[in-house]
């Protein structure tokens, strides 16, 4: 479903992402973890077509992202802390005119929210003004326009901030929902308690680079820490002693 080979972005003189290599197939919820600047929303942002890639190639759903870049929009849904909702227009009408841009008929669309009313428990969000949203309603909402057209890859970066615990655990209940056969959702957060509980596979990130990647359990494992924070910490440590090829080339 993702297959990231080799990718790399400069801005200018900086580099967010060096030579990052990455898989992620069908059925599972797997995250991108790491602290800020680590380059988690420079990696998403490319996965999503919203940004091109310096070097490198990525393929989303079987599309590539340079040469298919409509294909892999088709396949994607994204919410990325944007929320972007006029707030004159309640849920259902957000909705149905994201349906509306994807194809779906007014019956389609509306059976759609219907699924995504029980998934998310829409609720009274749908016949609300986005202008008297709290911030967790929003977000439902911002969510359910991600998925109207029912894509079989969704991105959430950083989606779990500024939600309070009923919303941050209605997201997360939904975020476990997902793991389905011919789906995959990339999660990002510098929350590693999150992770560890919804993620099946995670990679953590780092200064642009892929510290380490593989199941939660394995990596905790291979560690022997208690949680992802501290095997985080470990592996940062680690790396950070490991000589440099480089360091002892002959001049
Ligand atoms: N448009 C830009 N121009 C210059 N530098 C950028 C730009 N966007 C990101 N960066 C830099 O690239 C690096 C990676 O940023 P990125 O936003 O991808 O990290 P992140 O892991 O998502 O962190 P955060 O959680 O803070 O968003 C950072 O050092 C950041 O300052």
């Amino acid at each position: 479903m993702l297959d990231i080979e080799s990718l790399s972005k400069t801005y200018g003189a900086h580099a967010a992402l060096r030579e990052v290599t990455l898989r992620a197939g069908e059925g599972q919820v797997f995250g991108l973890l790491g602290p800020n600047g680590a380059g988690k929303t420079t990696l998403l942002r490319i996965v999503a077509t919203l940004l091109a890639p310096t070097a490198g190639t990525v393929r989303v759903a079987g599309h590539d992202v340079r040469r298919d870049p409509e294909a892999v929009r088709r396949s994607v849904g994204v919410v990325n802390g944007g929320m972007g909702l006029p707030a004159r227009l309640t849920g259902r009408e957000v909705l149905r005119s994201f349906a509306g841009l994807y194809g779906l008929n007014r019956r389609q669309a509306d059976a759609r929210i219907g699924e995504l009313d029980t998934a998310l428990g829409l609720g009274r969000t749908l016949d609300t003004r986005a202008g008297d949203y709290s911030t967790g309603m929003a977000q439902k909402v911002v969510i359910a326009r991600a998925v109207i057209h029912d894509p079989p890859v969704l991105i959430l970066d950083e989606a779990a901030s500024g939600l309070d615990i009923f919303a941050r655990r209605a997201l997360l209940d939904f975020v476990a929902a997902t793991r389905r056969p011919g789906r995959l959702t990339l999660y990002s957060t510098h929350v590693m308690s999150e992770a560890e509980e919804v993620c099946d596979r995670v990679a953590i990130l780092h200064q642009g680079e892929v510290v380490t990647v593989g199941p939660v359990g394995e990596i905790l494992g291979s560690t022997g820490e208690r949680t992802l924070e501290r095997a985080f910490f470990a592996l940062v440590r680690a790396q950070a002693q490991e000589p440099r090829a480089e360091v002892f080339r002959a001049p």
